[in-house]
């Protein structure tokens, strides 16, 4: 694996697929124990969380639904200010289990926003997944549940994580050169 180039910006080789398989399937593992005889409702985050979802599914050996959500935020009134809306939420999931797919976790902004909205909805349990976690940049109290890899505050690429749109294709995470 060599370093790539993606439109301005310089990209190593970080984690590798092989890598990538043995922490996905530990998080696998561990949502087969824990929710053993349950029925959960699996809601990938679009768009990074797409390979994420496709690889981890396969290890799930429960009796579970899949489904992906959105966020999408756009100006408000001044009194309002930035609006987030959740789309793509098309099953009732009051009294479910939700289990949340990410591909990172980085401040948390986005899971706080998220966990919020699915809250209202009387869900029975939300617990969050996420491929990436940036400790160092997480700056929230909620739990992260399962964690494929802990990574520091660089930014990365591929495996459905984009610069600019692209880039989410590679099968394997990349780190910015510095
Ligand atoms: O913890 P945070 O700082 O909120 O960052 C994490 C979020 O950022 C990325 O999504 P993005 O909004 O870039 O959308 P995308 O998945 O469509 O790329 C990623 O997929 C997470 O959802
Ligand atoms: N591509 C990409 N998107 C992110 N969203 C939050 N953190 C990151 C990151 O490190 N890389």
């Amino acid at each position: 694996m060599e370093t790539i180039t993606v439109k301005d910006l310089s990209f190593k080789p970080f984690i590798s697929e092989e890598e990538l398989d043995v922490a996905i399937k530990k998080v696998a593992q561990k949502i087969n124990e824990d929710y053993k005889g349950k029925t959960p409702i699996f809601l990938g985050v679009l768009n990074g969380s797409f390979m994420f979802m496709g690889d981890l599914m396969k290890s799930i050996n429960l009796d579970c639904y899949t489904s992906f959500v959105k966020m999408a935020s756009y100006e408000g009134t001044e009194s309002t200010g930035k609006i987030n809306e959740l789309i793509g939420l098309n099953e009732d999931i009051e009294g479910k289990d939700i289990i949340l797919v990410e591909d990172i976790v980085d401040t948390g902004n986005t899971l706080v926003k998220l966990f919020d909205i699915l809250k209202e909805k009387n869900p029975k349990s939300i617990k969050i997944a996420t491929l990436l976690y940036k400790p160092e940049a997480y700056n929230k109290d909620h739990k992260i549940d399962y964690v494929g890899k802990e990574i520091p505050n660089a930014f990365v690429l591929g495996y459905g994580l984009d610069y600019d749109g692209l880039g989410r294709n590679l099968s394997s995470i990349y780190v910015l050169k510095d």
